[in-house]
C-alpha cells in the first residue's frame, strides 16, 4: 500500500472521489429518499424508523422542497449525496430533487447518488440530464463473485458514456477482491466502507461471527485489514474508516453550520458547538435591570440578544458582569449547545 495516503483517523486512499472531498470538509448534505429497499443486506445500517416512505435532509424530516433548501442553506452545502433505502425506487422524486438543487444552488452544487440497483440506460440518461455528477453502485454481496457477468457492467458503461463519474461503494468484507479487479478493469473508483455495527444490524452481524474492534468504536474487527489487503490489486480506491465518519465528517458539518448561524457573541468550539452566556429573567424588571447595566458598561448592541427567557450574551461578557447583575437576576449560565435552532444542550454551567 505504498502510494495510499493515510489519515490519522485510519482512512486511506489512492484516489479521492469528488463527492468525498466535499464530505471531508462537511459540505455535503445527506438527502435520504425513501427508506424502502428491495435488498436485504445483513449489514444494512438503516434504522427501523427510517425503513418507511420517509424523506430526510440530514436529520431534518422533509415534507416539502422548502425543508431541503433550508437545510442546505443552514449548512451552506456545496453538494448533496442522495441515499436511502433505494432512492431509485422513487426515480421521479430523485430527478426532481437533483433539478431542484441544481436550479437553487447552481450547476456547481455537486450531487452524487447511491444505488444498489443496476439501472437501465433510460434511467441513467434521465439522471445525467437532470444534472447528476456522480453515481456509486452498491451490488449486493451475493453478486460480487459474478459482477462482471451481471447487469452492473452495462449500467457502469452507460453511466460513463453519459459523462457521470462512476464508482462502486461496498463495505470492506471478505469477497471484495473480484469487485476490486472489476472496478479497475472498468476504470471506476472503489470506495470501501469500514464495516460498522448499528442497532439495526447487530443481531445479524453477530450471528455471522463479526465482532467489534473495541469498546470505543462501532467498527468491525478485521474490516480495515481486508481493505488493506486489496490495495496492491485495486486501481483508484478509498477506504473510509468508521472513526473518520464519526469524528471528522460530523464535526466539520457542525462547524460549517455553526459558522453560518452563530451570532457575533457566540464562540464556536473545535467540536462545532457554540458557547454563550445566558441570563434568566422571570420578569420584565429583571430584564430592564440587566439591559441598563449592559448600557452603562457600554456593551455593544450586537453582543447581546433578548430572548423569551431573558438575555443572551458572550460567555466572557457574562463572566465580567456577573457580580454586577447577580442581585437582579434569577439564574446565569454558560451554555454549550449544538448549532441548530433549539439545538441540544451539551453543558450548562452556573455562573
Ligand atoms: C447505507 S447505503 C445507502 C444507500 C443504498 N441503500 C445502498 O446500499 O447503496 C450506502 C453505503 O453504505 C455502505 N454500508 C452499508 N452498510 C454498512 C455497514 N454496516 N457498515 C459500513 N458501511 C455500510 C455500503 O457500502 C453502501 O454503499
Ligand atoms: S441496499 Fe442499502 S438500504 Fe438496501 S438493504 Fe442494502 S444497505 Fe440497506
Amino acid at each position: 500500500m505504498s502510494e495510499a495516503k493515510q489519515s490519522e483517523t485510519g482512512s486511506f486512499h489512492t484516489f479521492l472521489p469528488e463527492g468525498c472531498k466535499l464530505c471531508h470538509i462537511g459540505a455535503k448534505m445527506v438527502l435520504f429518499v425513501t427508506g424502502i429497499c428491495p435488498r436485504d443486506c445483513f449489514y444494512c445500517p438503516v434504522s427501523i424508523e427510517r425503513r418507511n416512505e420517509v424523506v430526510y435532509a440530514n436529520e431534518r424530516p422533509v415534507s416539502s422542497d422548502r425543508d431541503i433548501i433550508e437545510e442546505a442553506r443552514q449548512m451552506d452545502a456545496l453538494g448533496t449525496g442522495i441515499t436511502g433505502g433505494e432512492p431509485l425506487l422513487r426515480r421521479e422524486n430523485v430527478l426532481h430533487y437533483i433539478e431542484l438543487l441544481k436550479s437553487e444552488f447552481g450547476k456547481e452544487h455537486h450531487v452524487h447518488l447511491y444505488t444498489s440497483m443496476a439501472p437501465e440506460k433510460e434511467t441513467i440518461e434521465k439522471l445525467a440530464q437532470a444534472g447528476l455528477d456522480e453515481i456509486r453502485f452498491h451490488p449486493p454481496v451475493d453478486m460480487w463473485g459474478e459482477i462482471r457477468e451481471s447487469k452492473y457492467s452495462e449500467s457502469i458503461t452507460n453511466s460513463k458514456e453519459h459523462g457521470l463519474d462512476v464508482g462502486i461503494e461496498i463495505p470492506a468484507i471478505n469477497g471484495i477482491e473480484k469487485v476490486a479487479e472489476f472496478a479497475k478493469e472498468y476504470d471506476c473508483f472503489l470506495n470501501l466502507n469500514e464495516l460498522e455495527f448499528s442497532d439495526s444490524n447487530a443481531e445479524k452481524m453477530k450471528s455471522k461471527g463479526f465482532v467489534l474492534e473495541s469498546d470505543l468504536s462501532n467498527a468491525v474487527e478485521g474490516s480495515r485489514e481486508t481493505a488493506n489487503r486489496i490495495v496492491p490489486i485495486a486501481g483508484k480506491m478509498h477506504f473510509c474508516s468508521s472513526t473518520y465518519k464519526d469524528a471528522v465528517q460530523l464535526r466539520e458539518r457542525l462547524i460549517r453550520i455553526a459558522r453560518n448561524v452563530a451570532r457575533d457573541f457566540d464562540e464556536i468550539t473545535d467540536d462545532g458547538t457554540i458557547v454563550y452566556g445566558e441570563i434568566t429573567c422571570l420578569n420584565d424588571s429583571c430584564r430592564e435591570n440587566v439591559i441598563e447595566c449592559f448600557m452603562e458598561e457600554e456593551v455593544p448592541e450586537d453582543m447581546s440578544e433578548i430572548t423569551e427567557s431573558g438575555l443572551q450574551t458572550a460567555w466572557w461578557i457574562l463572566e465580567e458582569l456577573a457580580d454586577m447583575i447577580r442581585e437582579n437576576t434569577d439564574e446565569m449560565f454558560i451554555v454549550e449547545r449544538y448549532p441548530f435552532e433549539k439545538g441540544l444542550i451539551v453543558e450548562k454551567i452556573p455562573v
